[in-house]
């Protein structure tokens, strides 16, 4: 089994056990004065993630968005928000992502994976904010979208996950792709690009920095190459089908 080291050695938390209601992470100010420097705890809240998507999302964007099938979102969350869900990341206990059909797919991806369910804390903070950028694509293109999923993922050195599309052949339940990620300091050299070609057919190399959300249409091909340091992020797929209940397992 591959082992995952905690997200947190490049990430400014203090934070020892997993976060949660009654665990709230330690914050350390945004500020150089190092007098000043005194972690304060907050109880995080749902208005923590919330943003204001159709001011982070111009009218021109949106029309990028449906010519090229493709946009970037930098600086998405506020620092609170953004070190709840790295802090949450570190400690998710990551499976390997399922069997499809029956056909170890391992070959294909190297990320490991744990679904966002309501059991999550900052992740279903996410997920809710995700859903509000989903009634934006419905009101302005029609997008037709009536939920959304998400996943923790990790890639662990010398893994990507080989060309693909979202949809598997015959399927068309997912509209967008989104993709949140949670790296501080990445660099070109850590590898790890996502790699997508976008409906013209160009080839666009996108670096997998904290606080950046990609989304792209669920149909576009795309690769992530082998990371050369632990890569984070959030998989988020905006559905057309409904909601499958989940029950939790004993
Ligand atoms: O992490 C990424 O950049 C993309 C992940 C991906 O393509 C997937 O999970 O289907
Ligand atoms: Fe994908």
């Amino acid at each position: 089994m591959t082992q995952i080291i905690s997200n947190l050695n490049k990430t400014a938390l203090v934070v020892d056990r997993p976060i949660g209601q009654d665990n709230p992470p330690l914050l350390l100010p945004n500020t150089h004065d190092v007098s000043q420097e005194i972690p304060t705890q907050h109880v995080l809240q749902m208005s923590d993630f919330a943003v204001d998507w159709d001011d982070k999302l111009t009218d021109k964007q949106l029309d990028t968005f449906v010519t090229d099938g493709w946009l970037i979102i930098d600086d998405v969350f506020n620092s609170t928000a953004l070190l709840a869900l790295q802090a949450e990341s570190g400690f998710v206990d990551y499976r390997d992502a399922e069997l499809t059909a029956g056909v170890r797919i391992s070959d294909i991806r190297g990320d490991r994976i744990r679904w966002i369910t309501e059991n999550f804390f900052a992740g279903y903070y996410y997920l809710q904010s995700i859903n509000a950028l989903a009634s934006l694509f419905n009101r302005s293109l029609f997008a037709g979208i009536r939920h959304s999923e998400a996943h923790y993922a990790c890639y662990p050195t010398g893994f990507g996950y080989q060309w693909h599309s979202d949809n598997p052949a015959g399927r068309d339940e997912r509209v967008i792709s989104a993709v949140f990620y949670l790296n501080d300091n990445w660099e070109a050299a850590d590898g790890g690009a996502l790699e997508v070609v976008d409906k013209h057919g160009t080839h666009h190399e996108v670096m997998p920095v904290a606080n950046r959300l990609i989304i792209f249409d669920s149909d576009l091909r795309h690769q992530v190459q082998i990371a050369h340091r632990q890569r984070y992020s959030i998989a988020t797929w905006l559905r057309r089908d409904d909601a499958v209940v989940l029950f939790a397992t004993p």
